[in-house]
């Protein structure tokens, strides 16, 4: 349904129409709506003042790009939308702030590296926590660094005797982290922000300070930059830090709509840590999904139900089932890859026969995957997109390619989930000190979140080895095809 058609109800409405200052929480399971009442409450406080300049941030580049493509659908004029990291570097510009290049990805890995041997030759009292594995210590150990580096800045420490005295959250016990460790680790710690500070090859900000310095120079950024309202979407992907300079930097009203179930990466944070204020009415829970049918939620519901530590979570709530009904969700389990790409071809030939208007949405594991069922697509002459760059529309009728991670906050019609094997979903093993409990919860809502962004039809299919998560599924609740 179109967003400028559907009629919402009474509590979407209360939330779009909420007073225009100070804070606003919605969480709600998939397809409940917070998108959509982002993109109206946007509307509103445009429209209850023209002046007003009004920003919607998101975390990932393909909802951005899904934002403003609706919000082209609703408003005459486009919404401003950007991940949080654009709309951090074009503020950083009007500050003192020298150099705005993040460091991210490979070349983060790699400074992180060279800190890190930097502190092994030349500090008198080196002590590396032990890794697991007996081999490739050398990797898992800078893993293990990049991933506690990047926790301590999105948590805002910003001390030696901080880190030193903090209870860390979501690290397993396989590792032990002691006090002569952490020492250790906020050495690398230092050394890596000499660096980007002075090493010319490497200088510039990582890219989980840019939270930091918005927060520290936002006094510097003049008034008019700063947006009146700002609205996030999928607010649960955002760390503590990124969350507090989102809150300082708007003017009159901060909106956010979240969902703890769609978690699918490392945070650890609560919304009063975060400096939301979302006392009485300003937090509202929504349990009514509008996306998809009785069929497919309740596959899913069960599924997430086998999270045992995602139910014990205070936010967690369950979905309640629609009343529109649907087919079955059908899941194929494939001897092997070829077997895998006969059968999506044969389900998205079937598919855009009955339903030449709509949408299909093709999830899976990686780009690599992707492109070689896009191949086969394409060499039988069926039009195909993939969904990573920003230019590609999500919403027309066809054939879209995402991956897990991306598919976050998008819908399709028609949806087939794949790459459920052994070794991707779940993927081979939590990185190094990882809970395990916790990386298999975050796996769990990866492909809780791919079943739930189907409108009409879901289909699964498992490449041999079989996923355990296909042994989580209720098989009252799916088809099985031969
Ligand atoms: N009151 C309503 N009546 C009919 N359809 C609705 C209503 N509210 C939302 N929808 C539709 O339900 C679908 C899901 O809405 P939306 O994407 O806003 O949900 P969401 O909570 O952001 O989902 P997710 O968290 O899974 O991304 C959309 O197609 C939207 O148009």
């Amino acid at each position: 349904m179109a967003v400028s058609t559907i009629k919402l109800t009474d509590t979407q409405q209360k939330c779009v129409t909420f007073q225009p200052k100070g804070d606003l929480l919605i969480q709600g399971i998939p397809g409940s709506g917070k998108s959509s009442i982002l993109l109206a409450r946007a509307k509103f406080l445009k429209e209850k003042n023209s002046k007003d300049t009004v920003t919607v941030l998101t975390y990932s580049n393909a909802l951005t790009n899904y934002v403003r493509q609706l919000s082209l659908k609703m408003h005459s004029t486009p919404l401003t939308a950007k991940t949080f990291h654009q709309w951090g570097q074009e503020m950083l510009r009007y500050t003192d702030y020298p150099h705005t290049r993040l460091i991210v990805g490979d070349l983060r890995k790699d400074t992180i590296k060279y800190a890190k041997n930097i502190v092994n030759k030349y500090s008198s009292n080196v002590n590396f926590p032990q890794m697991k594995e007996s081999k490739r210590q050398d990797i898992a150990l800078l893993t293990f660094l990049c991933d506690e580096i990047e926790w301590i800045k999105g948590s805002g420490i910003a001390t030696r005797e901080e880190y030193l005295s903090i209870k860390r959250s979501g690290r397993g016990t396989d590792i032990r982290v002691l006090k002569e460790h952490r020492n250790t680790i906020y050495d690398v710690l230092e050394k890596y922000n000499e660096l980007l500070n002075r090493d010319r090859r490497r200088q510039g900000i990582d890219g989980d300070d840019l939270a930091r310095i918005l927060i520290e120079k936002s006094h510097q950024i003049p008034e008019n930059i700063k947006p009146d309202h700002i609205l996030v979407d999928e607010a649960q992907d955002l760390n503590t830090m990124q969350i507090k300079a989102i809150s300082k930097m708007a003017k009159k009203s901060l909106t956010i709509g979240a969902d703890k179930g769609q978690q699918i990466y490392r945070r650890t944070f609560s919304w009063k840590q975060a400096g939301v204020d979302i006392k009485g009415s300003r937090n509202i829970f929504l349990k009514q999904t509008f996306r998809s049918t009785k069929q497919i939620i309740r596959l899913a519901n069960h599924f997430q139900e086998q999270d045992k530590l995602y139910i014990k979570d205070e936010d967690y709530q369950k979905a309640q089932e629609p009343e529109i009904n649907g087919k079955v969700p059908e899941l194929k389990k494939c001897e092997n890859r070829e077997a895998e790409r006969a059968h999506i071809l044969n389900q998205v030939r079937r598919l855009r026969a009955s339903f030449p208007n709509d949408t299909i949405g093709i999830i899976g594991f990686s780009h690599d995957n992707l492109d070689e069922i896009k191949k086969v697509l394409d060499d039988k002459g069926i039009p195909v997109y993939r969904v990573k760059d920003n230019e590609v529309d999500i919403i027309s009728p066809g054939v879209k390619l995402i991956t897990f991670q991306s598919s976050k906050g998008l819908e399709f019609d028609h949806v087939i989930v794949t790459d459920l094997q052994k070794g991707k979903m779940p993927y081979k093993a939590p990185s190094p000190g990882e809970d395990e409990n916790e990386f298999l919860s975050r796996e769990r809502k990866k492909f809780y979140v791919a079943m739930t962004r189907a409108k009409k039809t879901l289909t699964i299919v498992s490449i041999k080895e079989y996923s355990s998560f296909i042994n989580e599924l209720n098989s009252g609740y799916f088809h099985l095809i031969d």
